[in-house]
């Protein structure tokens, strides 16, 4: 690519565990002779999905203890010059924004004045959980929804165990806020290159960022007062029963639990929860990881301070 030219952007947004991270591995897994630069963000303290893609990328920088559309969008905006600094720079830019995060804001920032004649805004695409998207609550379901409306296209993920009724009822949600909806069913995150990259989205219709969602950065708007995060970090490796069991008795107030563990065996242990569906993957080809940590996110005051330390502290084996 021409280094004067704009490198384009494309941005991942939706709610957690919609399925983000999965569709960027996925894109990283075959980038098609590009460099691909990726910003992460996640909400919480630790950035599992950086380290969840890191294998498969160079190119990554990873933010976290805050979200991109808010508090911490200045530290996006120099992520991303410091990736187009890159020798040799990318040929496009992936952003993962946090589960919480809005992406007008995200796609307003590439205006500011140290990125608009160095980015253009390719695609925003907005992956939805088919599956747990029934289950949210009502902040949850208005927000993904207002994700859904700021993007291009939705992704309806997860259709491999979603009923087909659910499904029709999530589109129908959708299709009333958002008149020109495109929709693409997916699994994975699945859906072809000519789909997702240089698409030429007409926006027209769309608002700007702020207009779109009365978003105000700073004062007025900070998700700390929507979302709570809580963090476990441990030297040693994990016992894989205990684990499970304490699985078990997650809160029903967590909304999102992810985490990568030392396995005892040597590998790592990947913990993927949304809502109710918890998944313990062991991955014993994986180097180990430097230690085990799990973050988890759900809403403020449901939960004490300590309660995630307290359920997964007795599956620390050694330090
Ligand atoms: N069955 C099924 N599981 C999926 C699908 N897509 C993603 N998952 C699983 O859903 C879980 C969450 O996926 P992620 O890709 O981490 O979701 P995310 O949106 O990046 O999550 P946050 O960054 O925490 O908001 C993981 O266990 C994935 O393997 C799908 O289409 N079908």
């Amino acid at each position: 690519m021409n280094r004067t030219a704009r490198v384009p952007v494309t941005i991942l947004t939706g709610f957690l565990g919609a399925g983000k991270t999965t569709l960027l591995q996925r894109i990283l897994a075959d980038p098609q002779g590009m460099r691909i630069g990726v910003l992460v963000n996640d909400f919480g303290a630790i950035n599992v999905d950086a380290d969840l893609i890191a294998e498969s990328t160079g190119e990554s920088v990873s933010l976290q203890n805050g979200c991109v559309c808010c508090s911490i969008r200045d530290d996006m905006i120099g992520a991303i010059a410091g990736l187009l600094d890159r020798e040799p720079a990318p040929d496009r830019i992936v952003i993962e924004a946090s589960g919480v995060s809005r992406p007008l804001p995200i796609a307003d920032a590439l205006d500011d004045d140290a990125l608009s004649d160095r980015t253009a805004l390719d695609g925003i695409f907005c992956l939805i959980d088919g599956e747990g998207f029934g289950s949210l609550d009502f902040a949850a379901t208005e927000l993904a929804i207002e994700q859904a409306a700021g993007s291009d296209v939705v992704l309806l993920n997860k259709t491999d165990i979603a009923s087909e009724a659910a499904l029709a009822a999530i589109e129908a949600t959708l299709a009333g806020p958002i008149p020109r909806l495109r929709l693409i069913r997916t699994i994975e995150g699945d859906l072809p290159r000519a789909l997702l990259f240089d698409t030429a989205f007409d926006r027209t219709d769309r608002p700007s960022g702020h207009a779109a969602h009365h978003h105000d950065h700073g004062a007025h708007h900070d998700h700390d007062h929507e979302f709570s995060t809580w963090s476990w970090s441990h030297e040693g490796t994990v016992d894989m029963s205990r684990l499970r069991s304490a699985m078990r008795r997650l809160p029903h107030d967590v909304l999102r639990v992810k985490g990568i563990l030392r396995a005892p065996m040597g590998g790592r242990i990947v913990l993927q929860g949304v809502g109710k569906r918890i998944r313990i993957t062991p991955e014993a080809d994986a180097a180990l990881p430097a230690r085990s940590s799990v973050v988890a996110i759900g809403r403020p005051g449901t939960l004490e301070e300590n309660w995630l330390s307290d359920l997964l502290g007795p599956c620390g084996v050694d330090a």
